[in-house]
């Protein structure tokens, strides 16, 4: 490894000192016998300058270099204001490790085009915070989990039924017969914890929507819990306080970088446990009296959604879901069969659902019924069932799409941009 410093180092408390970057060619300009390039690394940027008196070999390099050609650069440090950073190199020592004659991205570059070279539309500083502030949610929530006494497993994504549903699942020959790659580790996390009791897991899940949504991809990172002895009250709870962690954590740690895309923290301030609470009732009611053309029973999607939003000021749930409208795995009400106790947590300003959850069926003979009556075989959940019939308890559990959490953190306008490479129907490439 090279003894270089990282841009974002340099301070002008460092005059005088003599330095050694690595990175890459992000802005460049010349005015009269002087050229300026602005260095970017994985830490940020810091103007440098190449004097023609100062080095006539290091002026005539920097003179030729492209946007994003990888250089090492030396010189020594100078405080000033006018630098981006407030401090600048004055460079004598330019090695090109390979010039870009032409970048293909450039300002005017449409947001197809950049999915199209997502793999170059990583070199941006933008993409980078975006990554950042996402791996920075991830620590937090290990953080928290650790703190809180959860335990880390690793479920399989290779299965052989679906969890939500089997219109979205992506089906893969299996050598002699077929599997189905994970919609949600949720029914193995389920069995995990009659001997870890709290568990979590961290994995892509897989979904075959072809809904073309701002909020929907085929592949997704899912951050799933599962709790013995816990009931839809107790987990929602949990939710509220994972959550507020990972988000005054993340606004701790990376404050510049979600400032960079979203200028009003309020939202984010105010997630704080207790969440407000709505009964999918109040929903109803709210969307009604907004003029909105829906009845009790139908399921709320994006756009009622992104109304209902506009009544808060921070996530919020919604509990109490009708029963036809959610997941076979789901405990009836008791107090209203037509219900169960389902919960999902809505994130404020349009975003909606960032997490589902609820209490599981933990009676054996209900939880066939269901099976039977979603019109699925219980044939297919022998395994599952088990779990019901060798010391059942009452547990629940969610499951949060990290990309939907971090695209209303740092508002962006399509759950796309944060992730990686993005997968949907109509994108498997790069
Ligand atoms: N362990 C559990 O209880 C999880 C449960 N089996 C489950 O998968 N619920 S969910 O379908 O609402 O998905 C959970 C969350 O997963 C996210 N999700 C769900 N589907 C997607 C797609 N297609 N794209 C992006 N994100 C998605 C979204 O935030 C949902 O709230
Ligand atoms: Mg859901």
């Amino acid at each position: 490894m090279i003894d270089k410093i990282y841009c974002a180092d340099v301070r002008p408390e460092m005059e005088g000192r003599r330095v050694k970057l690595a990175g890459w060619v992000y802005r460049k300009r010349e005015v009269g016998k002087k050229v300026f390039i602005v260095l970017r690394d994985s830490s940020g940027i810091v103007q440098t300058i190449f004097k023609k008196e100062l080095s006539e070999e290091a002026y005539a390099e920097a003179k030729k270099v492209g946007i994003e050609s990888s250089v090492i650069i030396e010189g020594v440090v100078k405080a000033d204001p006018r630098a981006p950073t407030g401090v600048e190199v004055q460079a004598d020592k330019i090695q090109v490790i390979q010039n870009v004659e032409f970048f293909p991205i450039t300002k005017d570059a449409s947001d197809e085009f950049l999915l199209d070279v997502r793999h170059l539309h990583l070199h941006s500083p933008k993409v980078a915070g975006i990554m950042k502030v996402k791996a920075t949610m991830m620590q937090a929530a290990r953080e928290w989990l650790l703190q809180d006494g959860w335990y880390e497993v690793f479920p399989p994504i290779l299965v052989t039924g679906a969890v939500e549903g089997g219109a979205t699942l992506f089906k893969l020959k299996y050598f002699d017969r077929y599997a189905y790659l994970s919609q949600s580790a949720q029914l193995y996390l389920e069995a995990a914890i009659f001997g870890l009791e709290k568990v979590w897991s961290f994995t892509p899940s897989f979904r075959a929507e072809k809904s073309r949504t701002r909020r929907h991809l085929t592949e997704f990172w899912h951050l799933e819990l599962e709790a013995a002895w816990m009931d839809l009250w107790d987990i929602m709870k949990v939710e509220e306080e994972l959550v507020s962690y990972m988000v005054q954590r993340t606004l701790e740690l990376r404050r510049s970088d979600i400032e960079t895309l979203r200028k009003d923290l309020t939202t984010l301030k105010n997630t704080v446990p207790p969440f407000p609470r709505i009964s999918y009732d109040e929903a109803i009611d709210i969307l009604q009296s907004k003029g909105v053309q829906i009845e009790w029973g139908e399921d709320m999607g994006a756009d009622e959604e992104r109304i209902l939003t506009q009544e808060f000021e921070s996530p919020f749930f919604v509990y109490g879901y009708p029963k036809h409208a959610k997941a076979f795995y789901m405990k009836e009400d008791p107090e209203d069969p037509r219900k169960v106790l389902a919960a999902d947590m809505l994130a404020p300003e349009g975003y909606g659902e960032v997490i589902g959850g609820s209490q599981r069926e933990d009676d054996y003979d209900k939880l066939v019924q269901r099976i039977l009556d979603e019109g699925m075989d219980p044939k297919d959940y022998e395994w599952y069932l088990d779990l019901r019939k060798y010391g059942s308890v009452p547990h629940s559990g969610f499951g949060l799409g990290l990309e939907r959490l971090v695209a209303w953190v740092l508002k962006l306008d399509h759950v796309r941009w944060a992730t990686l490479f993005p997968r949907t129907p109509s994108r498997l490439y790069p």
